[in-house]
């Protein structure tokens, strides 16, 4: 596996270009309060994992960074030197599903979402190229004429990536994009998104409820629950007094903190 961590980018310090600011986001629905007081930094070429038990209000929070909620607080997004602007965010959402026998293509789903073209009328050769050079960003140009409810757990995630990255994002979101896939298929996926996260210095955020893998491919890992209760490098977060309280864990050998 060919998933490798960028040195010393864990910090919480904004000691290198730092791409997107929370600070002191709120977020409540009717009388109840999701999300409180959540504090963090992401910072572009870095893959930061979000964890947290059933309603820890992960997938709130996405939605609230894609400008879907309202809020209060602040969400910054700063370039490197400086300018503050309002960032390019690719978005892979929590395992879409799709009828088995649904006619769609994965040339079509492309099309609906980066084109103004009708699907029903035969696709120009322009476009097609497209999204095949679209495709070939994650390796999937062969899926390019296969029906979308004809597809594994990892190809469509693969699919979803390939859309999301187009047009190239600052910042990439991904909603659990681990659940329903395989063990091959989510290495794949892993070896994508550090491919991609390093190609085009993406700033990757992505939920999930598989620890195993997070000291391999995380830079940072977020333990939230309503607020950040811990965040940090992998092994530090996964050792935390913090993360067994949430997940319940009894006290055993190798939990240090
Ligand atoms: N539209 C909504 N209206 C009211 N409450 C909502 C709404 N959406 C989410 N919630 C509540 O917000 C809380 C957080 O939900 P959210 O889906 O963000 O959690 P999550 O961490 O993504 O959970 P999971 O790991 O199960 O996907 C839950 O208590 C949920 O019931």
């Amino acid at each position: 596996m060919s998933v490798r961590k960028h040195d010393n980018l864990s910090g919480s310090g904004c000691d290198r270009s730092c791409c997107l600011k929370v600070a002191h986001l709120g977020v409540s629905m009717g009388d109840q309060v999701i999300l409180e007081d959540v504090n963090f930094h992401l910072h572009c070429g870095e893959i930061t994992a979000l964890i947290g038990p059933n309603g820890a209000g992960k997938s709130t929070l996405f939605r609230t960074i894609l400008g879907q909620l309202p809020h209060s607080g602040e969400i910054d997004f700063q370039r490197a030197g400086g300018k503050h602007t309002r960032p390019l965010i690719g978005y892979v959402p929590q395992s879409p599903s799709f009828d088995r026998g649904d006619p769609v293509s994965v040339l079509d789903l492309f099309i609906a979402s980066i084109a103004d073209w009708p699907v029903f009328l035969p696709t120009p050769k322009k476009l097609r190229e497209r999204v095949l050079r679209c495709l070939s960003r994650v390796h999937a140009e062969p899926l390019v004429d296969k029906r979308i409810g004809s597809l594994s757990g990892g190809e469509l995630q693969r699919v979803l990536l390939a859309m999301a990255l187009e047009p190239v994002p600052h910042i990439l979101i991904l909603d659990e994009p681990l659940s329903g896939v395989d063990i091959e298929g989510e290495r794949q996926l892993l070896d994508m998104l550090d491919e991609v996260r390093q190609q085009y210095d993406l700033s990757i955020l992505l939920s999930t409820h598989d620890f195993a893998t997070l000291e391999e491919y995380a830079d940072k890992v977020i333990l939230l629950q309503s607020s950040v209760l811990k965040s940090g490098p992998p092994r530090e977060v996964l050792s935390s007094h913090e993360f067994r309280d949430v997940f319940h864990l009894s006290l055993g050998r190798g939990w240090t903190n």
